[in-house]
């Protein structure tokens, strides 16, 4: 590959009241297939249930936490996994390719068109004011779906196979997002989202 070719850069896609940028394929010396292989068998995955409107749910998702701190979401606190050799390998590329750093990441795993992830934020105080989150994809293509806040204007983003998406910025003060599911039937998708929790 041309190192110096478009495929190589994130690439800003044009927003309003945020900021978004894609990197078509993250550079790494292992195959996108090996990566996710890796990351389904080597991950404590989770079912947890959350507490949405009063009432308990599972989650329409396995999901793992990993860094250095704990993370509380939807009435649910995670308890970190130190990193394994491969999530510090990712993150390192995460990091060189979007000149951010990163000590935490949530593992998304959707099994099928039937896992989801309901409309949401990512500002949790934590996070701090304007969050830097670095979204990984491997496995099947699912469709990102961002609505703004106020205008609820709706942008869709085809998130593939080793695709990297940045968000920064006010977009998380400004947008919603998340993935409905399909009733196509398609695969496995594994999502990663390196932060900093301060
Ligand atoms: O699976 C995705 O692309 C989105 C994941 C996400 O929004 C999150 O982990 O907060
Ligand atoms: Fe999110």
């Amino acid at each position: 590959m041309d190192l110096f070719s478009d495929e190589a850069q994130l690439q800003a896609i044009p927003i309003e009241d945020g900021e978004l940028a894609l990197l078509h394929r993250l550079p790494l010396p292992l195959s996108n297939a090996e990566v996710f292989e890796r990351l389904l068998q080597e991950t404590a995955w989770r079912h947890d249930s959350v507490v949405v409107y009063g009432k308990r749910h599972l989650q329409p998702r396995l999901t793992a936490w990993y860094g250095e701190a704990s993370y509380t979401y939807s009435g649910l606190r995670l308890e970190p996994l130190p990193m394994t050799p491969l999530l510090a390998q990712l993150r390192g590329a995460v990091e060189a390719a979007t000149g951010h750093r990163y000590n935490s990441v949530l593992l998304n795993h959707y099994r099928n068109g039937q896992d989801s992830m309901g409309m949401h934020s990512d500002d949790e105080p934590e996070l701090g004011p304007h969050p830097v989150i670095a979204s990984l994809s491997y496995g099947a293509t699912r469709t990102f779906i961002l609505r703004h806040k106020r205008s609820k204007r709706t942008v869709k983003l085809d998130l593939a196979d080793g695709n990297l998406l940045l968000m920064t910025g006010s977009l998380q003060e400004n947008w919603l997002h998340g993935i409905n599911k399909t009733a196509k039937p398609i695969g496995s998708r594994l999502n990663l989202t390196f932060r900093y929790i301060g």
